[in-house]
């Protein structure tokens, strides 16, 4: 009796399953005789439900479904196209709004709102400095990547899952592997958008495929229970197979490891608080339930382009680029836009036949039976190979044996026999980040000048896909709508303009409000409206991905890759700083670290800021 009453009083309270309190409710309820039925079931039905309840619905994790498949399919089970490479952006606002017949031209709106003023430049007032933004563009580069040929389309993962390095589909995977060992191609990563970026991105990618050797090396010197063991007798059949559960072994501890890093130095970044700081908001600390997967949506994909963050000597660069490659670009993106328009019509009818192949399995068409495989034909990145040429002349000086060993990096070079860059060299390029302040964001006019095909490119690319107004999206996010065009930006030559392009702030574009509206005071000093978007992009992103919450435990990756992905404790959990300095360790011939401790506690702002009074 004593059972049944602790039973009673505890709802969440573990239960001692010695004192055998069901057995006990059965003997009284089957003592009760057939006029008690009625009470009987009364008192025994709820229990039905608690053992049913054990088990939750729909099922999210299955055997066998561990490893990432190569085009981010499967990750919701349920629902194996959620998120997959190729597949059609979400749309998270219906505009009900009438619709503008009088929108003005993408062009103008870029001149009189966006575009930087020649010779200004705002310093971030928290000191954020453009390391940072080399991480945003990993994250936004591993998350969004709009076919010119169909805007409608990502052709990346909607997973954080660091597509950058591995590609999109089973193709690209094998044209960055080794194919022994588990190893990448030295220093090597797949998405070849990232080499006409700021050359710290480059730098930074480096460290996380560095990451990934290191991890296959290590998996296999503690080779865990025998595990990555081939041969008769042994876990796997073959080398190939050994290779294979190598790979995708240190794949997942390595998007682990990028998950640190989000968690425990962007975020707290972002809301202004200490990298160096026990504090962090953890999206896995309680269990997400259910899991749908993710798609990345058009609107995120329109507020994470902060462009108007880029720093003095990236514009620069940027400047230097665009002069090189810059008719090369224009056509890409003037390209992008025309196609906008045919494309929508096309996507219609696609997107149906879309649907009536969900349910089938999307298996490579290659003959091959691994699932998830993607593409055949691999992603198509014509558009900028066709820049690395001009590219390498201009920028990137390296040799034939160097390009045969992987990207260009302006300012690093390619060891021509293992494709190794040198350690000075990326510290070098990460440092230029560091010590870099980006500009203010928000409040309109302060996007580089050379990024206006990209910008307009943006705006036709938002029309196209029908994107909400701004306000809708304030209203969708439970944020009071912007009354006035003062309630905008501070600046007033930005209300002017809003007042003569738009006539009424109802009918501002989301593209364009978001980057004309006032920014919050601390951290990241995000527009208002981003930095509340962002957040919910970013946790549905983390806690929708079943690999991220089901997966990284011990017995995927191993003990010492679960233990690995945990960071330092001695600095407060965070990864980072290990990776760099595990990674460029010959940095300085005297053994110095590239980051003092100092710095390292604090590596998204730039050495010795003081706040503006
Ligand atoms: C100097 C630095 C940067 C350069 C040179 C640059 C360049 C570009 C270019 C050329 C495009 C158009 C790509 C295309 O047409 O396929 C683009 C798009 C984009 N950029 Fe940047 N960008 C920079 C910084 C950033 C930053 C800091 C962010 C945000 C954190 C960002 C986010 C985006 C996004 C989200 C897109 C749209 C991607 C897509 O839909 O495919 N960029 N950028
Ligand atoms: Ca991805």
């Amino acid at each position: 009796m004593r059972g049944v009453i602790e039973r009673m009083m505890s709802t969440h309270a573990l239960v001692n399953d010695r004192s055998n309190t069901f057995e006990a409710v059965m003997l009284i309820l089957s003592n009760l005789g057939p006029d008690q039925q009625h009470l009987a079931d009364e008192l025994s039905q709820p229990l039905v439900t608690v053992y049913e309840d054990n088990f939750k619905k729909p099922f999210i994790n299955f055997a066998g479904f561990h490893f990432r498949t190569a085009d981010g399919s499967y990750n919701c089970i349920q629902n194996p196209d959620m998120g997959k490479a190729g597949s059609y952006y979400a749309r998270t606002v219906n505009s009900m709004a009438p619709v503008n017949e009088q929108l003005p031209p993408a062009h103008l709106v870029f001149e009189r709102l966006l575009k930087r003023p020649e010779g200004q430049f705002t310093p971030h007032k928290s000191g954020i400095n453009m390391l940072l933004f080399y991480l945003a563009i990993i994250i936004t580069h591993d998350v969004f990547y709009t076919d010119r040929k169909d805007v409608n389309r990502n052709l990346t993962t909607g997973y954080l899952d660091l597509s950058t390095l591995y590609g999109f589909n089973r193709k690209d995977q094998e044209s960055v592997r080794q194919m022994k060992l588990g190893l990448l191609n030295n220093d090597q990563w797949f998405d070849k958008r990232l080499v006409i970026q700021p050359p710290g991105v480059g730098a930074l990618m480096v460290l996380f495929s560095r990451n990934h050797n290191y991890i296959a090396g290590k998996l296999l010197d503690i080779n865990e229970n025998g595990r990555f063991s081939f041969g008769p007798g042994k876990p796997l059949a073959t080398a190939q197979d050994q290779d294979e559960e190598l790979f995708q072994t240190a794949r997942l501890i390595n998007t682990g490891c990028l998950s640190n890093v989000i968690i425990r130095d962007y975020i707290r970044a972002i809301l202004g608080t200490s990298q160096n700081s026990d504090f962090v908001w953890d999206p896995f600390k309680q269990p997400a339930y259910p899991m749908h997967g993710n798609q990345v949506s058009i609107e995120f994909n329109v507020i994470y382009r902060w462009h108007a963050a880029i720093g003095k000597q990236d514009e620069d660069w940027l400047n230097s680029v665009m002069a090189a490659l810059g008719p090369s670009l224009r056509n890409h993106n003037q390209g992008r836009a025309a196609a906008a328009a045919a494309a929508t019509a096309a996507t219609a009818t696609a997107a149906a036949e879309s649907v009536s192949r969900k349910f089938k399995p999307s298996f490579s068409s290659t003959g091959s039976s691994r699932r998830g495989d993607g593409d055949p034909n691999g992603t198509d990145q014509s558009v900028f190979e066709a820049l690395l040429p001009a590219f390498n002349t201009h920028f990137g000086k390296a040799t034939k044996q160097e390009l045969e060993k992987g990207w260009p990096l302006a300012g690093a070079r390619r060891d021509p026999t293992t494709g190794l860059f040198k350690d000075h060299e990326l510290a070098r390029l990460l440092r230029r980040g560091y010590t870099q302040v980006a500009a203010e964001l928000g409040h309109g006019l302060g996007t580089p000048a050379a990024l206006a095909p990209v910008e307009i490119a943006g705006i036709m690319q938002a029309r196209q896909l029908k994107c909400c107004y701004f306000n809708e999206f304030r209203e969708f996010l439970n944020l009071a709508p912007l009354r006035t065009f003062e309630d905008f930006s501070e600046k007033p030559e930005v209300q002017q303009a809003l007042e003569e392009l738009y006539g009424h702030p109802d009918k501002v574009e989301l593209y364009v409000g978001i980057l004309v509206e006032r920014s919050k005071v601390v951290g990241l000093r995000l527009p208002y409206t981003v930095s509340r978007a962002i957040l919910s992009d970013a946790v549905n992103l983390l806690r929708n991905d079943r690999i991220l919450t089901q997966e990284m435990k011990p017995s995927t990756l191993t003990n010492w890759g679960y233990q690995f992905i945990q960071g330092d404790p001695q600095v407060h959990g965070r990864i980072f700083p290990k990776l760099i300095n595990l990674h460029l360790s010959h940095a300085n011939a005297n053994g110095e670290p590239v980051f003092t401790s100092e710095q390292i506690a604090n590596l998204f702002t730039i050495p010795d800021f003081t706040p503006p009074l």
